[in-house]
């Protein structure tokens, strides 16, 4: 197993590099070139069918349970190619950890949610110090206290939300992906996440997919945004700070995105 240790002047926390993903013969993402920032929140935009998902999930070889995917090109984290043969994909997905579009709490107790993976991935510490510890740093510890061992279940979709949040927390990842988080929820419990999000990026980098171009203006340091070729294959048509890319974008086909002419 591959040790990965952060070297000091690393200027990105991920980087794509020349990144083509194909679904058996069809090229789903071509040529995409990108470096995320570290401890910045960098939101994906695009046309639907661009490959947002499949890019995001490429960076922590989530794809791999696709059996017809493969890649072209390399994804760098801590200078080595996450899909060389001799890296752990499941160290991989530790350290760089998954929010899916619906809540998909464990069908077990919110105390149980946040110590199994903590569990599994050797932690031998005091468990209801993790609980405690991740659930503030989630936001939620003031509304669940007092019911630790209720169902996860039983929680609003919200609270779902930030609880599958500290469960990738509990395992001290240095990477969030987040896939369209807030698209099953109210405006309420959205800005709440996106509060969170803000917080969180303080220490851990976090990118996340969306559809929402007010999610991106509003939470994101840096957007890339894509679109679709003629052939059909996404590419990354513009990476830059959010608010250059929504107040002056360079390229014509992102200002007809993000103002409504396109997608
Ligand atoms: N498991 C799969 N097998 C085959 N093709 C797939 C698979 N997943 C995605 N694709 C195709 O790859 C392309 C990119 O899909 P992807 O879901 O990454 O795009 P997206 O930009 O996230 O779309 P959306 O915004 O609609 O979620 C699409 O043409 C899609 O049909």
């Amino acid at each position: 197993m591959v040790t990965m240790s952060m070297s000091p002047n690393q200027d990105y926390a991920i980087e794509a590099r020349d990144l083509s993903f194909y679904y058996g013969s069809f090229r789903a993402v071509k040529n995409v070139h990108l470096k995320v920032v570290p401890r910045q929140i960098t939101a994906i935009i695009g046309p639907s069918g661009c490959g947002k998902s499949t890019v995001l999930r490429a960076f922590n070889r989530m794809n791999d349970f696709v059996p017809t995917a493969h890649i072209d090109g390399s994804i760098l984290f801590h200078g080595k190619n996450i899909y060389d043969p001799d890296v752990d994909p499941v160290q991989i997905r530790r350290l760089i950890g998954m929010v899916f579009q619906k809540p998909n709490p464990f069908p077990k107790s919110i105390y149980d949610n946040i110590v199994w993976g903590a569990k599994i991935n050797g932690f031998r510490g005091n468990q209801d110090d993790l609980v405690e510890e991740t659930l503030r740093k989630a936001a939620l510890w003031d509304e669940v206290k007092d019911n630790l061992k209720k169902s996860a279940l039983a929680l609003s979709g919200g609270q779902q939300q930030r609880l599958c949040i500290a469960r990738a927390l509990a395992v001290q990842p240095e990477i969030i992906l987040m896939d369209e988080p807030c698209s099953a929820l109210d405006p309420i419990a959205t800005l709440k996440i996106e509060d969170l999000m803000r917080e969180l990026s303080k220490t851990i980098t976090i990118i996340i997919v969306t559809h929402n171009m007010q999610q991106a203006a509003r939470a994101s340091d840096q957007t890339a945004f894509f679109t679709m070729d003629e052939d059909r294959a996404g590419l990354m048509v513009e990476f830059g700070a959010t608010q250059q890319i929504f107040t002056n974008p360079k390229d014509k086909r992102t200002e007809d995105y993000i103002t409504g002419r396109f997608g």
